[in-house]
């Protein structure tokens, strides 16, 4: 039987040090089958810095979840171990270095078969985690909830920035280009050659106006049909959320997804295998009340009920 989150009804919840949902810690299981890991590095964004402190926002604004996940109808921390993992401290000072350490330790975490949640972080980290999780699986369906695409090439001629991780993935085989897509995407672009350079990367999209013009359930059909049978990997920036409902976050833009929505995109992903996922750009400096961290580590939650194998 796997150990679950701390028994809130004899220690208070708002007491100790927080793991991700009161999770034990990677030391005190003998094995995980998904480790929560903070990946605390926000040196790759391209306006508010702050991502760095996402982890133990996250971590923080998580205390309050219960084990039975009703609309799942699902325990997910009994039928899976899930423990945390801790940070993994890289060098912020050299956005290369950083990819490199990202990249070893996700490694080391996943040999022994171990899927991870990953919190960051600014989008930077996408890339050396979907570069470990490609030498196990092969090029993954990428599902992307983002405002933005994420696949532009540079800024100030930096290859490696939180506005380019899928299209450097892209570029390196690590996705599946006939199945990837990004979900929530808005706002203002550069040119209209970002959306043509964008497909070819490999993505097609579900933007954010297609989701209320189309409703709900139009709307996960295409994200079914789109990542078919193939592995998935899920990379959910929180500013896929409209700023009203995350407003934590470094690069926000207007008319965004309800936290409803989104959770029920991840719901959606039961049916699908999960074989990684990230939440990134959380940036509490900006957030009010725990709004932003309270959306994320509820959108942590049902990434990890849908990880978990049919029955
Ligand atoms: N990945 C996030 N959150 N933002 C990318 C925005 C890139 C830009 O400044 O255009
Ligand atoms: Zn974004
Ligand atoms: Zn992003």
């Amino acid at each position: 039987m796997p150990i679950g989150p701390r028994d809130s009804s004899r220690t208070p919840r708002y007491a100790g040090i927080a793991t991700f949902a009161l999770l034990p810690r990677l030391e005190e299981v003998e094995h995980a089958d998904i480790a929560v890991v903070g990946v605390p590095f926000d040196s790759g964004v391209s306006y508010r810095p702050g991502a760095r402190f996402g982890p133990s926002h996250v971590r923080e604004s998580s205390r309050l979840l219960r084990p039975y996940n009703p609309v799942q109808d699902i325990l997910p921390f009994d039928r899976v171990q899930v423990a945390d993992a801790g940070d993994i401290a890289v060098n912020p000072f050299s956005i290369d270095d950083a990819v490199r350490e990202i990249e070893e330790r996700a490694d080391e975490l996943t040999a022994g078969g171990t899927r991870l949640l990953t919190i960051g972080g600014d989008h930077t980290i996408a890339l050396p985690l979907l570069r470990s999780v490609a030498k196990r699986h092969g090029p993954v369906a990428v599902v992307h909830f983002d405002a933005h695409l994420d696949t532009w090439d540079t800024y100030f001629d930096a290859p490696v920035t939180h506005g380019t991780p899928f299209r450097r993935a892209s570029e390196e085989g690590l996705i599946d280009l006939t199945a990837s897509l990004h979900v929530g995407i808005r706002g203002p672009l550069y040119d209209r050659d970002d959306l043509a350079d964008d497909a070819r990367l490999g993505f097609a999209i579900i933007a954010s106006h297609e989701v209320e013009r189309a409703g709900m359930p139009a709307a996960l059909e295409r994200m079914h049909a789109r990542l078919g049978d193939r592995p998935v990997y899920v990379s959910v920036d929180i500013d896929v959320l409209d700023p009203a409902h995350a407003p934590g976050t470094g690069t926000p833009e207007a008319g965004g997804l309800t936290s409803r929505e989104l959770l029920e995109f991840l719901r959606g992903l039961r049916r699908h295998r999960i074989v990684g996922a990230d939440i990134v750009e959380v940036a509490p400096a900006y957030d009010h009340a725990q709004l932003t961290g309270i959306a994320a580590s509820h959108v942590g939650y049902e990434i990890l009920t849908s990880m978990v194998p049919p029955a």
